[in-house]
């Protein structure tokens, strides 16, 4: 089946199964005249498994315990269950299951395809859904992990310059597991990860270590939080063999000119610590500016 059979087959399978869309534009046509004011918005990625739809989960929960307005969106066409009410979701345009049936690919090829016709579909799909928000609004993009969408294929880099185009501030949100940082090389790898999101993406950018629960001894942590660029160094040449030293010393100018080596914890366990993170990203695009933002530090010892 054509890339325009699916798209035909999704917007009939739209008009028929989500009335309520069209009904909320109807209904609401002032919003409509709110629009393209200033939004915000974050887009929360990061390596398969490494928490961002808990994250998504957690920060829902949170800003509706402290009465703040954020809608998040489903952007994984491969998504099933959620935690978080869903106020977009890119299964309406396109689902992974469909393409793989259809066309006969398989799951990463099959997600690659649903993220190219996401951004087919810019201009009609993402700008209606949209309209539904007002200037009030702050969005949370919860994608996929598959780390082509941030290293090399351009499809989240088009999807965020809409975005602009729409007059939204947005942020990145890179996610790394804490596991993360028993291992040294698997933290350069990680850097390395995040680094081609921001050369890819070139926007406001918070590094978060989620699942800080799992997290080991809690010296290693803050070795890795706030890591110096020769102490990290000699660990990479401990771990690897006299030939990479040149490399390694490379790598390590690279991550370090680009202030990669700060990472912002997250503790779901303790409010404070979403509290800090929301700040952090905040303050990245001036959001609230005016108002009165309370942050507490984060406190490492407050459950120990
Ligand atoms: N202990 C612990 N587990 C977590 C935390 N955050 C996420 N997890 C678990 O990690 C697994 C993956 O979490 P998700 O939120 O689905 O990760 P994701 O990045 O959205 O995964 P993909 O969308 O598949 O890339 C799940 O089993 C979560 O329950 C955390 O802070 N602590
Ligand atoms: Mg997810």
């Amino acid at each position: 089946m054509s890339r325009q059979n699916i798209k035909e087959k999704r917007n009939e399978n739209k008009r028929s199964v989500h009335p309520a869309s069209i009904h909320l534009v109807i209904e609401s046509p002032s919003k409509k005249t709110q629009i393209s004011e200033m939004g915000y918005a974050q887009l929360v990625i990061g390596p398969a498994g490494s928490g961002k739809s808990t994250y998504c989960s957690s920060l829902h929960e949170h800003c509706t315990a402290i009465g703040r307005n954020i809608n998040i969106v489903n952007l994984d066409p491969a998504a099933e269950n959620f935690d978080y009410p869903v106020a977009m979701d890119i299964r309406e345009l396109v689902s992974l299951e469909d393409v793989m049936e259809e066309l006969g690919l398989g799951p990463n090829g099959g997600l690659l395809y649903c993220m190219e016709h996401l951004e087919d579909n810019l201009d009609e799909w993402l700008t209606e859904e949209l309209d539904n928000y007002t200037d009030d609004d702050y969005l949370v993009f919860d994608c996929p992990g598959q780390i082509e969408l941030f290293s090399h294929v351009p499809v989240l880099r088009n999807f965020v310059e809409h975005l602009q185009r729409k007059n939204f501030k947005v942020c990145v949100v890179y996610l790394l597991d804490s596991q993360f940082i028993t291992d040294v090389t698997k933290f350069i790898s990680g850097c390395m990860a995040s680094l081609s999101a921001m050369i890819q993406l070139e926007l406001p950018h918070v590094n978060i270590l989620s699942k800080m629960d799992l997290a080991p001894r809690k010296k290693d942590i803050e070795d890795f939080l706030y890591p110096e660029p020769q102490v990290l160094l000699s660990e990479l040449n401990q771990r690897m063999a006299p030939q990479f030293a040149k490399l390694n010393k490379s790598l390590i100018e690279l991550v370090d000119d680009y202030s990669m080596v700060s990472f912002v914890p997250l503790d779901l366990r303790k409010s404070s610590s979403m509290s800090y993170v929301l700040a952090q990203i905040d303050t990245c695009i001036q959001f609230g500016e005016d108002a009165d933002v309370k942050v507490k530090e984060f406190d490492q010892d407050e459950d120990d």
